[in-house]
Parts: C-alpha cells; structure tokens; sequence
C-alpha cells in the first residue's frame, strides 16, 4: 500500500448531514477517495441502518458513531444490533463504566459471525469540545482534561475495548500508559485557517499524525467546504 492509500485510510471523514441524499452528494464529490466514513447520529437518526448498508455496499469502511451510555443490558443489545450491521468500528462513553463496555464487548461477541466480522470498538474519553473550565465546574470533574482523559482511557483498556476516542493532544500519554497498539481515533481536527467553531482540544491533521493518531476525523473543514474534494485533498497532500 502506497503513503497516499496508507493516508486515505487513516483519514474518517465525518458525514455530519441531515439526509442520506445530502451524504450521498459528498461521497460523489469525493469519488475515486475511499476515505473511513463516518455515520453520526444526525445521519443515523435521520436515513438509519439502510445508509450505512449502501456505505458498506460502496466499499468504504464505516464508522458508527453513536456515542452509547446505557445500562449495561441495554448496550449490550445495542452493540450485538450494531455488529449486525457489518460497520467496522463504533463508540460507547467511557463514563458508562467498566461494566458498560464489558457488556458492549458481549454483544458483539453475540454478534459476530462471518458475514459479521468483529468491529473495532472504541470508547470516548472527554470531548474534544470540552475544556477545563466545563469539566471542573460542568461536569464536576477536577484537575485537568488531560488527566481525565487518561483516567477513562486506562479504565477503556481494563475493559477490553480496542481503544479510545481523544484529541490529538493526548495521544502519546495514552499510548505510553497503554501501548502502541491501543487505537487512538482523533477528532478535534483543523488545517491551518479553518474554523475552530466547537472544538476546543484541536491541532492539524499533520501534527495529530506526528503525536502518534492512529485515525484522524475530519468533518466541517471538508463538509462545509465550497470544494469539498479541493479541501480534502490539500490536506491528503499536506500529510503525504
Ligand atoms: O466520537 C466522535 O467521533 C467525536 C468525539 C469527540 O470527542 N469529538 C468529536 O468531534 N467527535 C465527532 O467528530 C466529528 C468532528 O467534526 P468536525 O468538528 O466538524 O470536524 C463530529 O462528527 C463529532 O461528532
């Protein structure tokens, strides 16, 4: 595989849209780019399991980003329907608790067959949108985000989950503390220029690879982009 593939494949690109028509514009704008896709819940809630079928029958790899934070029951049951789907790596909150994700991790095992391959799974730490201000006197959390980020990602390892959703700039102590092979999916994500808008914890796409990101997400800097293809190909470009 050459870099620009290695690149491609590395790179999700968040399809943040309010209909499967909208999404669909995209991956035709992007034809010929087999970027991750990523399937939110804007999109999942709106055009369901059927758009992440077409995905699938396209050829991409899909990653189902519903954030799960249930009881253990009912995200075990969850996971087992999101295994069925055949997507190839989906989230649950990391503050659902070690016995949460134990659970996701029986669903899939419930799930998974050979026309249901096992997906990556992958447990969200603090937001990228969260800053310290909101987790010491939102969310009650003291200390720093940083420190939280650990906490939750150690806590992710110790249930068996593949690895953690985190900002860039988290990586290499998430990886020191849990090794090089613990999958680090970066959103928080912005070239040089564009708008920060939510995010909080960001960096380039170039210097999240550089701390050591296994994946980066990449939504609005190509969506809300007048030339989406232009704008992810300078960053392909920038990165190879
Ligand atoms: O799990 C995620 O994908 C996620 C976790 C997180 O901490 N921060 C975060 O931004 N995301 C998602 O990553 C994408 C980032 O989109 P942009 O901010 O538009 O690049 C969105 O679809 C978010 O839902």
């Amino acid at each position: 595989m050459g870099k620009r593939e290695k690149i491609i494949g590395r790179t999700i690109v968040a399809l943040d849209y309010a209909s499967a028509d909208e999404a669909q514009r995209l991956l035709n704008q992007l034809k010929g780019i087999p970027c991750y896709m990523k399937v939110g819940m804007q999109l999942f809630y709106a055009a369901g399991p059927s758009f992440v079928l077409k995905l699938k029958e396209q050829g991409y790899k899909v990653f189902l980003d519903l954030k799960m934070h249930d009881i253990p029951n009912t995200v075990k049951g969850g996971a087992a329907s999101i295994t069925r789907l055949g997507v190839d790596m989906f989230n649950v909150h990391a503050a659902g608790g070690k016995k949460m994700m134990e659970s996701a991790l029986e669903g899939v095992d419930q799930a998974v067959n050979p026309s249901n391959p096992k997906p990556l799974v992958i447990g969200v730490t603090q937001l990228t949108s969260t800053n310290v201000t909101t987790l010491n006197k939102e969310i009650g959390i003291s200390g720093s985000v940083e420190s939280s980020v650990l906490q939750y990602a150690n806590l992710v390892k110790s249930a068996g989950l593949d690895g953690v959703v985190a900002s860039p700039l988290e990586v290499t102590n998430i990886k020191e503390q849990n090794g090089i092979d613990f999958v680090t999916v970066t959103p928080g994500i912005r070239p040089i220029g564009s708008n920060i808008g939510d995010q909080s914890r960001v960096t380039t796409p170039k210097e999240a690879f550089n701390e050591g990101a296994d994946y980066i997400v990449i939504g609005r800097p190509i969506t809300a982009s007048d030339d989406p293809r232009k704008s992810i190909e300078s960053i392909i470009e920038e990165l190879e």
